[in-house]
This record gives structure tokens, sequence and C-alpha cells, in this order.
């Protein structure tokens, strides 16, 4: 099994279970399943709407001596209503709470955009906050206020890009060690990996399988479908896998985390076997080759009439 090491030693296994899209009703057993085929790692998030439901999961599993707390590694996410600095631990402990746990393994900002308390989806500029008026580095200091409490071992960002996150790492006081972005065979984020790499920073891939069940107001008409990839299709025939289970291999080779959602048994099976394939240098290559910045999630969600988010400096 891949496994990332953070700073003070703490393992996460490199494969996890990711959970947005994972209906309330499915999301049980889909926990359970993953937990019984192996998995150690969960991804969730409050916006998700279902932690209430995995924690359920979760002290399910405990009971029935599967795994205990200690043998997991729990993500969860804060959402943007939540960015003011006194709102973030109240936000963590509604999630430690749904998880029915007592701390997270990691705490991750979930975009570098902020909404005002209470509004979880937005449609109108006046309900977004600028960050001029409301900082990351206020955010953060919250981030940092949860660690110190006890409340999550580790805390990081989703959605970084590059300058932002170097400017976090500037203003810190406890360094992120996590920046959680889209990256697949289509947007492989060379540049931003490899400065995570050399700051001491880990790197979890999200849509590894080019989320194909994202919503219809999340698609645009010529998206490539990334499992149908031919190189892809190739180097799975070859090696008698799956496609999904190369691009996981993919991932995992090249030193990140990936987060794959599924609530079928046997493809939550299948997809942690991914740990087990060995692509060659070759494969690598042909892989690395079908890099073309494409975004599946391209944040135009928060890109509002008369807004201060624009796509021009979302990614930066
Ligand atoms: N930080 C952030 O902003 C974001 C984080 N994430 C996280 O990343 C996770 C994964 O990304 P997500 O966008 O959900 O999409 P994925 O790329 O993981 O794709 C999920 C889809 O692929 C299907 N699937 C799963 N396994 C296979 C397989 N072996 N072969 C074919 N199809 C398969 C699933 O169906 P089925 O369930 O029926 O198996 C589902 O339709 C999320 O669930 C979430 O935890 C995602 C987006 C943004
Ligand atoms: O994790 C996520 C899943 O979907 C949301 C969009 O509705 C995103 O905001 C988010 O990044």
């Amino acid at each position: 099994m891949y496994t990332l090491t953070f700073r003070n030693n703490d393992v996460m296994p490199a494969l996890g279970l990711g959970t947005w899209k994972s209906e309330k009703g499915e999301v049980y057993d889909a926990v359970l399943a993953a937990l019984e085929a192996g998995y150690r790692h969960l991804d969730c998030a409050f916006i998700y709407g279902n932690e209430k439901e995995i924690g359920e999961a979760l002290t399910e599993a405990y009971k029935r001596g599967i795994v205990q707390r200690s043998d997991l590694w729990i993500t969860s996410k804060l959402w943007n209503d939540s960015h003011a600095k006194g709102s973030v631990v109240p936000a963590l402990q509604q999630t430690l709470n749904d998880l029915q746990t007592d701390y997270l393994d990691l705490y991750l900002i979930h975009w570098p955009v902020a909404h005002k308390k209470g509004v979880l989806s937005t449609s109108k500029a006046e309900e977004q906050i600028p960050l001029s008026e409301l900082p990351i580095s206020e955010t953060w200091t919250g981030m940092e206020e949860a660690v110190r409490k006890g409340l999550t071992k580790h805390i990081g960002v989703c959605n970084f890009g590059l300058q932002r996150l170097k400017d976090l790492v500037a203003v810190s006081n406890i360094k992120p060690e996590m920046n959680q972005v889209e990256s697949h065979p289509y947007l492989q984020q060379n540049e931003l990996l490899e400065y995570c790499k050399a700051n001491d920073i880990h790197y979890t891939g999200y849509s590894p399988l080019g989320s194909p069940d994202r919503p219809g107001d999340l698609r645009k008409e010529d998206d490539p479908i990334l499992l149908e990839d031919n190189t892809i299709n190739a180097i799975a025939k070859r090696h008698k896998v799956s496609p999904a289970q190369v691009t996981l291999a993919w991932a995992l080779q090249r030193g990140t985390s990936v987060i794959p959602k599924s609530v079928n048994p046997e493809r939550i099976k299948a997809n942690l076997k991914a740990n087990d394939l060995k692509l060659s240098e070759e494969d690598m290559a042909a892989i690395k080759a079908l890099d073309k910045n494409r975004r599946y999630l391209d944040g135009s969600f928060w890109f509002l009439k008369g807004g201060t988010y624009k796509k021009e400096d979302l990614w930066k």
C-alpha cells in the first residue's frame, strides 16, 4: 500500500475513498464496504451533506470490530461560509459531531472563496465576501487554533494555485501540509506538484477518474471522457486491469494521494487494488504526454456578475 508520511511521522494511506455525491442512502454501505475491503482513508466535507451517515457507518465499523478510530485517516473540509476566524472551530466541531469522532487527521480550507455566514451556495455577488475583506490569513489563524485545541492533527488547503500557496506558506505559523486539487492525466499540475514536494506539502488529486457523475451544471459539451482515453485503455489492456486502476496507479506512482469516489462495492474493491499495479516507465511517460491542462471543475460557479472572484486569478 502506498503511504505519505507527514512532518510528525503520521502516516496517511495514499489512496482514500471520495464521498462527494455519495447519497445519504448509499454512503453508509459504501463506507462499510470500503473499510471491509481495507481502505483506511476517507475524504469527507461538510458541504457533501453526508457526514452524519458516514459517522454512523464509522460507529458501526468500530462496533463490528472492523477498525478502530486510530487505524483511520479522516479528512474533512471547512466550507466557504465559515472563513471568519471565530467560525472555523465551531464548523469543525459540527463535522466532528457528525462524524462521531473527537479529532480529524486533516482539515482543509475547501476553496479560496468566502461566503457570508449561512450561505452555502451563492447566486449573487452580495452573498460572497471578497478575500480583501476576509483574507485567507485570517481563516488560517482559525485553522491553527483548531490544531492547538487538538481538534485536528494536520491542516491544509484545497484548490490553491502556486502563488496562493506560496503566499500562505509565507504568513503561516503552522505551514500547510496538504494541497488537495483536481488532478488526473488531463490535468497534471506538474509545477504545483514540484513546489509541494520541494516544500514538504503533500498533494492529493481529486476527481482522478474524471468525475463522470458530476452534476449537469458542472459539465461542458466538449468535456473529454477520461476513462475512454485510448492510451489509458491500451495500458489497461496490457496489464489486464481497468482504466480506472491505471489512472489511480499513475497518481500513486508520482507520489501523490488520490481519492476516487465510488458507492459500488465491486469498484470500491477494485480501485484499492491500484496499489498493486506497477506501471512501467514507458507507461508513465505515455500518460505524462496526455496532459492538456483540462479542468472538469473549473470553479466557474464562483464567477458571479459584479463579484470579485474572477477566472483570471482563481487558480493563480
Ligand atoms: N476538494 C475539492 O474541492 C474536491 C474534492 N473532491 C473529492 O474527490 C473525490 C473524487 O472525485 P469525484 O469528483 O467524486 O470523481 P471521481 O473522479 O472519483 O469519479 C467518481 C465517479 O466514477 C465512478 N467510478 C468509480 N470507480 C470506478 C471505476 N473503477 N470504473 C468506472 N467508474 C468508476 C463513480 O461511480 P460509482 O460511485 O457508481 O462507482 C462515480 O461516478 C470526491 O468524491 C471528493 O471526496 C472532488 C471534487 C472537488
Ligand atoms: O468538493 C467539491 C464538490 O463539489 C462542489 C461543487 O458543487 C465543489 O464546490 C467542491 O469542490
